[in-house]
C-alpha cells in the first residue's frame, strides 16, 4: 500500500520552513498521544535544516515530549563526526541542541572516526535499524504491514536536488537500484563529498508518512518530472511514496513546472 502525492505550495522558502516545522509538531503530537513514541527520520539540505530551525523557534514545540522521540536520518556524508557538513551535525545546531531528547533515541549514521569505509557505516545503520525494531515489536504499527528490520517511521522528510535525487540515491546511480537491504553506502556521488551513506528506497518507502520539501527555482523542473509520473531509476524522487501519505511541500519557485492538475494550497494537501 503507498498514497498518492498531495502537494502544498507556499509563497516563500522562509513561509515553507515555518509550515513543515508546524505540521511536524503536530504530527509528533498526535502520535505520540495515540503511541506514546513517536519516530522522525531527518534529512540534510537547506529546507530541510531551516525547518529544523523553525520548530527550535516555534513555541508550540513545547507540546512534544521530546524524549519519546526517535530520531533517525535519511542519509548521511561520509565525514568525520564533528564535520560541519554532517547532516547530524547541522541537526544537532539547529533543533536537537535545543530541546530535551534522550540522546539513546538518536540515531546517527556511523562517521569515518568509526568505520573503514560507506559500507561498513551503512552495515552498521541497518543493524541499528533492526534492532530497534524488534525492540519496538509490532504493536501500534500503522498503515500496512511492519518490515521486521525497520521501525516505524511516522515521519520520513527528504530534500530533493536539482537532479531529483533524494537522500543520497542519485539517477542512475547504484544506490537507488539496490533491493534487499535497507541502507546502502554510495562511493560515487555526484554532490560533494562523494563518500555517503543512505536509506534504500524500499526502506523510504515503509514510511507512514514521506514528506518532500523542496524550495528554489532551480528544484522546478525535478518536482515536475517527479509528479508528472518519471521513472525513479531516473528521477530517484518520483520513486519516494509514504504508506499513509506522501506529501510535497514546496515554494512557489520550487513549483513553476508543475504539471496544472497538482497545484493546490496547502490548506488542500491534507484532502
Ligand atoms: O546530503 C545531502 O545533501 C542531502 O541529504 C540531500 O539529499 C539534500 O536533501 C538535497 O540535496 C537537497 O538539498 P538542498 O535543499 O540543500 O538543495
Amino acid at each position: 500500500m503507498s498514497a498518492e502525492p498531495r502537494v502544498g505550495i507556499h509563497p516563500s522558502q522562509a513561509s515553507l520552513a515555518a509550515a513543515v516545522a508546524a505540521r511536524l509538531i503536530t504530527r509528533l503530537v498526535d502520535v505520540q498521544s495515540e503511541l506514546g513514541t513517536a519516530t522522525v527520520v531527518l534529512t540534510g539540505g537547506s529546507i530541510g535544516t531551516a525547518a529544523l530551525q523553525a520548530v527550535a523557534e516555534s513555541p508550540a514545540h513545547r507540546a512534544v515530549d521530546w524524549s519519546r522521540v526517535h530520531f533517525w536520518w535519511g542519509d548521511e556524508r561520509f565525514l568525520p563526526a564533528d564535520d560541519p557538513d554532517r547532516n547530524a551535525v547541522q541537526a544537532r545546531s539547529a533543533l536537537l541542541e535545543h530541546i530535551p531528547v534522550d540522546p539513546r533515541k538518536v540515531h546517527e549514521f556511523g562517521s569515518t572516526d568509526d568505520f573503514p569505509d560507506q559500507d561498513a557505516a551503512a552495515e552498521d545503520y541497518a543493524r541499528q535499524l533492526a534492532e530497534v525494531a524488534s525492540a519496538e515489536g509490532t504493536e501500534g504499527v500503522g498503515a500496512g504491514e511492519q518490515d521486521p528490520r525497520l521501525p516505524r517511521f511516522d515521519v520520513l522528510l527528504l530534500g530533493v536536488g536539482p537532479d531529483a535525487h533524494i537522500a543520497s540515491l542519485f539517477p542512475e546511480l547504484g544506490g537507488i537500484r539496490t533491493r534487499g537491504s535497507t541502507t546502502v553506502g554510495v562511493a560515487d556521488a555526484p554532490k560533494p563529498p562523494p563518500q555517503r551513506v543512505s536509506l534504500t528506497l524500499e526502506a523510504i518507502n515503509s514510511a507512514q508518512e514521506v514528506w518532500l520539501t523542496v524550495s528554489g527555482s532551480d528544484k522546478a523542473g525535478a518536482v515536475g518530472l517527479a509528479l508528472a509520473g518519471a521513472g525513479h531509476v531516473q528521477v530517484p524522487a518520483a520513486g519516494a511514496r509514504g504508506r499513509l501519505r506522501t506529501l510535497w511541500l514546496v515554494d512557489q519557485d520550487a513549483a513553476e513546472q508543475l504539471p496544472g492538475r497538482l497545484i493546490t494550497s496547502d490548506d488542500d494537501a491534507d484532502d
